[in-house]
């Protein structure tokens, strides 16, 4: 079966996945045009604004956008339009952690995709290539081919393809301009492997042949958690080592490096912090928990909820630290947070380990500033609210400032706590920061940025993630 020429594709969700990732195929495909859909009116609306205030930061990203858009990349919220007029659609949607019901906590909700595939066979009048490209369940596929066969109408073929997404958000542009692999799943029928082809040839417009993986269906959803479960374990694993080197004067970042020499462990990935956080690894790591728990796998199960269980020790630890070194409390002592952000070069704040640092210093009456160069206030305040249940937002205001600069951030604060690796915290002017603050002044890296001993020689205290002793 010769595999289709795609000249027209669809998004369904236009965040974080599904803008970087549709907007790069519209500038490296330019024959092909890509409509990007989404029911939120305020998102379509800043993709579409006239003066490129996108709703997500990613270096790159404008310049993309600048490009293709009106060209034959267009962002709307018709929905049903984008869905007629396609031959390939992707869904990107959401697919968060059940909050309620069977799974709750652990089991990915997969309601949005769901509501979109039925959206896509409620108003599709011609056949379609339909890929997942949200992070879902092993055999999620199956359960949209079905949904997709069942309410077709006459002549109307679905082929479905999985097609995970591996863009890290920050270096989003990049991975995607030069990905380490595309990973395609299919159906090994012959339409499966047509319609295969077709998404294959999208890609092989800039990516190299030996890096477009084609498999089955399965092995590409199971792959995707996999991935996000391995790269997360070596995070929890090297901060579990963090805390053995914290105890013995053992030096993390020498341990990593060691370690890392060694070409079948690899240098990447190996950087200790205050916890991993972002949109993707806890969710997808309990994903896979839940699956394993489903498929009667107890030991499996119980093997990757650790690596979740460990990175909520690693933040109650730091907490913890910072309280101990302050003289066992920070009741009215002003704290200065640098960082909000889940990572740097990301305005998202989904899961950022700073937000339960902030959430353990308010629970000890502490005062606290925050600066972070791209989370806005709106965002902040929300999700401090959200991990505050019951408490006004009056109340949380009493104790919390957001800030312009860091600077301004470290004011009269007696410790900065830095949260994200943000470039621009490595090269504050430290010198006039320790001026302006109470002293002792006590500084907290939980990133490993700043040099300790610097620091150190102007007379800030410093407590390094992995480290020992407080440097004078
Ligand atoms: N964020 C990442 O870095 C990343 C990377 C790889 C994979 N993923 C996966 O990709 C998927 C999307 O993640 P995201 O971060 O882009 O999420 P997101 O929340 O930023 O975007 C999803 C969008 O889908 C829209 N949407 C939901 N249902 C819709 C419908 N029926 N019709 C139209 N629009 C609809 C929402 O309004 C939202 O704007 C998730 O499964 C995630 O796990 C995310
Ligand atoms: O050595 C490291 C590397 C990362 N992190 C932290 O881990 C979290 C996740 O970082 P990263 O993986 O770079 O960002 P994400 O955007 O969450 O990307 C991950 O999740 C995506 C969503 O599934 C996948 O597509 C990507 O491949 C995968 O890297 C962040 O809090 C980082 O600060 C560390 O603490 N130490």
């Amino acid at each position: 079966m010769a595999p289709l020429k795609v000249t027209k594709i669809l998004c369904i969700g236009a965040g974080y996945v599904g803008g970087p990732t549709c907007a790069v195929i519209a500038l490296k495909c330019p024959h092909i045009t890509v409509t990007i859909v989404d029911l939120n009116q305020a998102r379509i609306d800043a993709w579409n604004s006239a003066d490129f205030k996108l709703p997500i930061y990613e270096p790159g990203l404008e310049d993309v956008v600048r490009q293709c858009r009106g060209r034959n990349l267009f962002f709307s919220t018709d929905v049903e339009k984008g869905i007629q007029d396609a031959e390939l659609i992707f869904v990107s949607v959401n697919t968060p952690t059940k909050k309620s019901g069977v799974g709750a906590g652990f089991a990915a909700d997969l309601n949005y995709v769901e509501l979109a595939t039925r959206q896509i066979a409620a108003v599709a009048t011609s056949s379609k290539i339909v890929v997942e490209k949200s992070t879902v369940p092993c055999r999620t596929a199956e359960s949209m081919r079905t949904i997709l066969e069942a309410n077709s109408k006459p002549n109307c073929r679905f082929d479905i393809l999985s097609n995970p997404e591996f863009l890290a958000e920050g270096t989003a542009i990049s991975d995607l301009f030069n990905p380490d692999r595309v990973l395609i799943g299919s159906l090994q029928t012959p339409e499966g492997k047509a319609a295969c082809a077709a998404l294959k040839g999208v890609y092989a417009n800039w990516v190299g042949e030996e890096r477009i993986l084609t498999v089955g269906l399965w092995s590409s959803e199971l792959s995707k958690l996999a991935a996000n479960a391995m790269l997360a374990q070596r995070i929890s694993s090297v901060n579990a080592l963090s805390a053995i080197c914290e105890a013995t004067g053992a030096n993390i970042d020498e341990v990593a490096n060691a370690v890392g020499y060694d070409s079948r462990v690899g240098p990447k990935f190996l950087k200790a912090s205050v916890g991993f956080g972002g949109s993707c690894f806890q969710k997808d790591i309990l994903n896979l928990v839940y699956l394993s728990e489903s498929l009667h796998l107890p030991e499996v199960a119980a093997y990757w909820r650790q690596v979740v269980e460990m990175n909520e020790y690693q933040k109650r630890r730091f907490s913890k630290r910072v309280v101990d070194t302050l003289f066992n409390t920070i009741t009215g002592k002003r704290i200065a947070v640098l960082g909000f952000a889940f990572k740097a070069d990301t305005g998202d704040t989904r899961e950022s380990a700073a937000i339960t640092l902030i959430r353990d210093f308010q629970s000890e009456r502490a005062l606290i500033n925050i600066y972070d160069p791209q989370v806005n206030e709106a965002q902040i305040w929300a999700d401090l609210q959200e991990a505050s249940p019951g408490i006004p937002l009056e109340s949380i205001k009493k104790q919390v400032t957001i800030h312009k600069s860091a600077l301004e951030a470290c004011r009269d604060a007696e410790a900065v706590v830095i949260a994200t690796e943000w470039k621009e915290f490595k090269e504050i002017a430290w010198e006039e920061v320790y001026k302006h603050m109470k002293k002792p002044a006590f500084v907290f890296d939980g990133r490993l940025l700043v040099d300790a001993e610097r620091l150190g020689a102007i007379g800030f205290k410093v407590t390094t993630i992995g480290r020992s002793a407080i440097l004078v």
